[in-house]
């Protein structure tokens, strides 16, 4: 009953319902989509207003929304990867060993940095198939939330957003490119990847460096933060090859090129692809082209491919072959990497990889 002396009028009493209901809604409606997400993983919420990017469909998602969350996941990733080291416990351990019979070696740095990426990426985009190099370990979940801030820089560059079908994406992480480096403490190799393949064509990668704290993005077709270099030398090119799976790649770079050529043996495929990059870090080495003979997976090179295709460069196959990024996890038939350079030509001038005994 009203007051003594008060009429309520019902026309009122319905507006103010209806208001009082659109603020309610308003309020609650970021916390339920974070609960889908959370449920679609199996995971505890641990509150917040962000939530998924993706509707709980399948349905789309937005390739720019996704380069800022690949951005944020390499920077957490690496905060992870930096603390480990600094912190100079790795408990280091090997996986097995690589076809050659390398130690394929795997650290703190790499388990810990994959779960924060792999967590952050899952529940913002809870419906794309995400490819990541380490185990995610289904007892151990973590919920990272995305506040959905898209960063500025990306805002300048990329103006609209880009939806596509979010069962069309296949993201690849790497939490930790050059371990062997890392367990070194060779910190200059590090880097933390994400990419983003569409169709299995790569789109959109991210390289960052921890240890700098350098983030080098690109977006096919949309833009990016980095740049090829003014000039680069395709006669006698300096070569960026690794230093810790290396196989025959000297022999092969110095029978195509001659003895002329510089050989730069390096950790990490994130780090040789920026080399070919015009990229402000003073502890850059600088190439101008990048070669690998031996077995690779596609979480390694995948990022470092959509950067350099983003730029108008390429990296395929010694053969020329395009890669896909999707399905099988590794390339067998080597990578050549190069930017504004008749990329065609270099594929004729190398030998193939069965003559290299790679085959
Ligand atoms: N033959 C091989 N088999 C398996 N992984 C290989 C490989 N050659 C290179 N890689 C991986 O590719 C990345 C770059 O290698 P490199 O530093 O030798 O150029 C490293 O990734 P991770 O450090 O992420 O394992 C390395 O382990
Ligand atoms: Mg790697």
């Amino acid at each position: 009953m009203a007051p003594m002396g008060i009429r309520l009028s019902p026309l009122g009493v319905a507006v103010f319902c209806l208001l009082g209901l659109g603020v309610l809604y308003h309020l609650y409606s970021g916390f339920l989509a974070g609960r889908f997400s959370l449920f679609g993983l199996g995971g505890e919420p641990s509150g917040g207003a962000a939530g998924p990017a993706a509707s709980a469909d399948g349905g789309t998602v937005d390739l720019r929304e996704m380069l800022a969350v690949s951005v944020l996941a390499a920077v957490r990733g690496g905060d992870e990867v930096r603390r480990v080291r600094e912190s100079n416990v790795l408990h280091e351990k090997s996986k097995g060993k690589t076809r050659e019979g390398a130690d394929d070696k795997m650290t703190s740095g790499d388990v810990l940095s994959n779960r924060k990426m792999f967590y952050l990426l899952k529940t913002a985009f809870p419906n794309v198939q995400i490819n990541t190099e380490e185990h995610v370990d289904a007892t151990d979940q973590e919920v990272i939330l995305w506040d959905r801030k898209i960063p500025e820089d990306i805002l300048k560059e990329i103006a609209t957003p880009q939806e596509v079908p979010a069962e069309s994406v296949t993201v690849w992480i790497d939490p930790l490119d050059a371990t062997q480096e890392y367990t070194e403490d060779l910190r200059k190799y590090v880097t933390t990847m994400v990419c983003v393949a569409v169709n299995g064509k790569p789109v959109l990668g991210v390289i960052h460096k921890p240890f700098s704290e350098y983030t080098a993005w690109a977006m096919v077709d949309r833009g990016s933060n980095v740049k090829a270099r003014a000039s680069y030398n395709e006669k006698t090119p300096r070569i960026v090859v690794s230093r810790s799976h290396s196989g025959m790649v000297k022999q092969v770079a110095l029978q195509t090129f001659g003895n002329q050529t510089t050989i730069i043996p390096a950790g990490g495929a994130g780090y040789k692809v920026l080399a070919l990059l015009d990229v402000p870090d003073k502890s850059q080495e600088k190439a101008d082209l990048y070669i690998h003979v031996t077995y690779i997976k596609k979480w390694d090179i995948c990022a470092g491919n959509a950067i350099l295709k983003a730029l108008g460069g390429h990296m395929t196959t010694l053969s020329g072959e395009e890669i896909s990024y999707t399905g099988s996890d590794g390339i067998e038939g080597g990578l050549l990497a190069s930017i504004r350079m008749n990329h065609q030509a270099l594929v004729r001038k190398l030998p193939s990889l069965e003559k290299t005994g790679h085959k």
